[in-house]
């Protein structure tokens, strides 16, 4: 005896009709993704650029907002980001200098009145100090990328506020040494090591906790402390968590949309979201930016439409996180080369997000690019011709200009009006397949 051999598919009728059923249904699943014009978008960008923020704007504008779940790792993420952001500050108190309770002159005259008042030998160690710390290598490369490896760090040597702040923190002490309540609270935080980490969140959110914060924060030294944000690494949602501490740090805090805009979460690993916009289904991937996430990007390029590369152009006075050396633009410039110059990209045109214009603009108003990028000739205090030369240099690192565009834009990624019209205008552009349609900032 043997096993029933089954009859062929033509001389069953059953079995036919299953096969029919499946062959049905996989043609009907092909046309249905044809007939959904499903268009893939990579958002790419360094860390920290904004490319969460932007995907968070599509789910309120193209989706339907935000589920409890999300809410809820929103409301422990931003007020983590509370407890980041205070130890941030007390620890560059120290790696800067400053004595908690400083008292930042009104301008360099009384800088240099009152750091007439400190011995000479005090001054003399200061200013050997200073001149290692801002040593800059002037030798200017004519080769782009050359030249970029120097670029981007401050060239000015003599800052009499800063001289002020070491000469009295030489007097008063930090963290560890101040005698004043202040630094006897920052002593309890600075204690965390990483307050992200096994930390007891409804605990750190009581009243005597946030106080204590407000107190720090609230401190002079503090927040000349803060005004140096560009010389260590602080998330730049600290000022806005700082304004609502109260509502965010109250036990029956839910966050709103703003909110969840202004929260941090360092993305790891690649997320797929999909949008109707129009009548085009967009597959979209949010990649983490950090460098040790950037090698997980490249089995995602294969049938990419349009790439959306974000950078956060007010991060010209910034070091990377990852060493903490590298400027941030600098280092965009480079992750954007990599991108734009990949053989698979090599027709793929570009959109370029400069984004956090409006952190860009309040540091321009004080801070010109020319400090970090010596060839910029334009007005110091100009947005436009100051990002007209960021976009210039992202455009001439393209090596295949005959072959694919970059269309730029200037955007804000918090604020959803502003976003809503940028977007709006690239998924125009893409949906008619015409991005020479784009309006050049
Ligand atoms: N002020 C301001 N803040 C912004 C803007 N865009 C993003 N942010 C904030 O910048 C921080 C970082 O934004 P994310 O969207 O998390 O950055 P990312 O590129 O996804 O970073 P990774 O996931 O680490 O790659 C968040 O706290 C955002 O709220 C902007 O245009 N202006
Ligand atoms: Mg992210």
């Amino acid at each position: 005896m043997g096993c029933a051999a089954s009859a062929p598919i033509d001389q069953d009728p059953a079995a036919k009709q299953r096969n029919d059923e499946i062959d049905k249904s996989i043609s009907q699943e092909k046309k249905k993704r044809a007939n959904e014009n499903r268009t893939k978008l990579l958002v790419l960008g360094a860390g920290e650029s904004g490319k969460s923020t932007i995907l968070k704007q599509m789910t309120l504008i193209y989706g339907t907002g935000f589920t409890p779940n999300q809410l809820e790792t929103f409301r422990q993420a931003i007020q983590i980001n509370i407890l980041v952001s205070i130890v941030s500050l007390i620890k560059a108190m120290d790696k800067l200098r400053i004595p908690f309770g400083f008292k930042k002159p009104v301008d360099a005259d009384e800088a240099t009145r009152r750091l007439a008042a400190f011995s000479t030998n005090l001054l003399l160690e200061i200013t050997v100090v200073d001149s290692n710390e801002h040593s800059m290598d002037d030798v200017q490369d004519e080769s782009q990328l050359k030249s970029t490896c120097e670029e981007g760090r401050s060239g000015s040597t003599t800052d009499p506020i800063a001289d002020l702040s070491k000469q009295e923190f030489a007097v008063a002490g930090g963290t560890d040494t101040h005698e004043s309540r202040v630094a006897a609270l920052a002593r309890e935080f600075r204690k965390l090591d990483h307050p992200s980490f096994g930390f007891n969140l409804k605990m750190a959110m009581q009243p005597e906790t946030i106080a204590a914060i407000k107190e720090i924060w609230n401190d002079p030294g503090i927040q000349y402390c803060y005004t140096r944000a560009n010389e260590f690494q602080l998330m730049d949602s600290c000022a806005y968590v700082m304004q609502h501490i109260d509502r965010i740090s109250s036990a029956d805090f839910v966050p709103t949309n703003e909110d969840v805009l202004n929260a941090r979460i360092m993305t790891v690993g690649v997320h797929e979201s999909n949008f109707k916009v129009g009548g085009m289904m967009l597959t979209i991937y949010d990649v983490g930016g950090q460098r040790s996430e950037r090698k997980k990007w490249a089995q995602y390029f294969d049938d990419t439409q349009a790439i959306l590369f974000l950078v956060a152009v007010s991060a010209y006075d910034q070091s990377c996180m990852e060493d903490d050396q590298t400027n941030r633009v600098v280092e965009s410039m480079n992750l954007f080369s990599s991108i734009c110059n990949h053989p698979l990209f090599k027709k793929t045109d570009m959109v370029l997000f400069l984004n956090k214009i409006d952190l860009f603009q309040t540091k321009i108003e004080t801070r010109p690019i020319s400090l970090y990028f010596q060839d910029y000739t334009g007005a110091p205090n100009s947005v436009q011709e100051s990002a007209k030369y960021f976009i210039k240099r992202f455009q001439a690192i393209n090596k295949y200009p005959n072959d694919k565009q970059i269309y730029p834009h200037l955007t804000h990624a918090t604020d959803t009006n502003m976003t809503k019209k940028v977007l709006e205008s690239v998924f125009e552009s893409i949906l008619k397949g015409n991005m020479e349609a784009y309006g050049m900032v």
